[in-house]
């Protein structure tokens, strides 16, 4: 008689363990540790000052996780910083965008720092902005589209080389209602596909019920898991407020 083959549950899409970092003698991060499942749309939340933006420099690279450890998909980013970082997208706070040039220029000049060839660049340029629904201004340049249309060519860029790992630091700041709505339904269903995603945030509203949440407080992990969950009964801007002082 054989015994079935165990099976192997898949590495998390991003693990933090014992994170901590100080900007001088201010302790940003805390002891900071949460896993994030394949596939799962979650969202960095904290009030301002919370340390969002130092967990997410420790996440990109920028700053060296010590102590601590992050693994993306199963790789160690403090032994194997490269290949832990190509499985990641990232969107950062500021954006970096030529304006004077079309939305396909700026994307195939990201294509070329992946090494991505010529064919390969068009067709995933298009694959990328068809899932933004970005695909008719491909031909227009940056700096005449508005702002929520120049953030959403900012995520595809970020998926140029297929990340299974999206990174977004407050990617709405300074965007009308409509434009925070889009953005937030279109990331939502990059996480229905398989992506995972991390998405700090102050702002409540862009939260579902059926998302994963990590509330950073103060450099601390002051609550983890679902958001429906975790709130239960209560709204979640009072269910924020009770925990950080902070209205949403
Ligand atoms: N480069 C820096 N030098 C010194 N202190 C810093 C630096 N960056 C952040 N801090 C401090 O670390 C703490 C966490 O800041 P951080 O920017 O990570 O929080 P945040 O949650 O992203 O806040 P915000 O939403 O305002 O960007 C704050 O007290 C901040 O003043």
């Amino acid at each position: 008689m054989t015994s079935p083959a165990p099976t192997v549950a898949p590495a998390p899409a991003l693990a933090v363990a014992g994170l901590s970092h100080r900007w001088g003698a201010k302790t940003a991060l805390d002891g900071v540790g949460f896993t994030l499942p394949a596939g799962r749309f979650c969202a960095l939340l904290g009030p301002n000052g919370a340390g969002k933006s130092t967990l997410m420099a420790v996440l990109t690279g920028l700053i060296r996780p010590r102590p601590g450890v992050v693994t993306v998909a199963g790789v160690d980013m403090g032994r194997a910083p490269r290949a832990a970082l190509a499985g990641i997208g990232v969107v950062f706070q500021q954006p970096t965008q030529d304006p004077d040039r079309t939305v396909a220029a700026n994307l195939r000049y990201f294509a070329a720092l992946q090494g991505l060839g010529r064919a390969e660049t068009e067709a995933r340029i298009e694959e990328a902005l068809t899932r933004l629904g970005m695909a008719e201004r491909a031909g227009e340049k940056v700096g005449k589209l508005n702002g929520g249309h120049r953030r959403r060519m900012e995520i595809a860029r970020a998926l140029i080389h297929r990340p299974r790992l999206l990174l977004l630091d407050e990617p709405t700041v300074g965007l009308d209602a409509p434009a925070r709505a889009a953005i937030t339904a279109h990331v939502h269903d990059l996480a229905a596909t398989g992506i995972s995603v991390l998405w700090a945030t102050h702002l409540v509203d862009e939260l579902r019920d059926t998302d994963d949440m990590v509330l950073l407080h103060r450099g601390r992990v002051a609550a983890a898991g679902a958001v429906g969950a975790l709130r239960g009964a209560t709204p979640l801007p009072d269910w924020f407020l009770a925990r950080t002082g902070a209205a949403a």
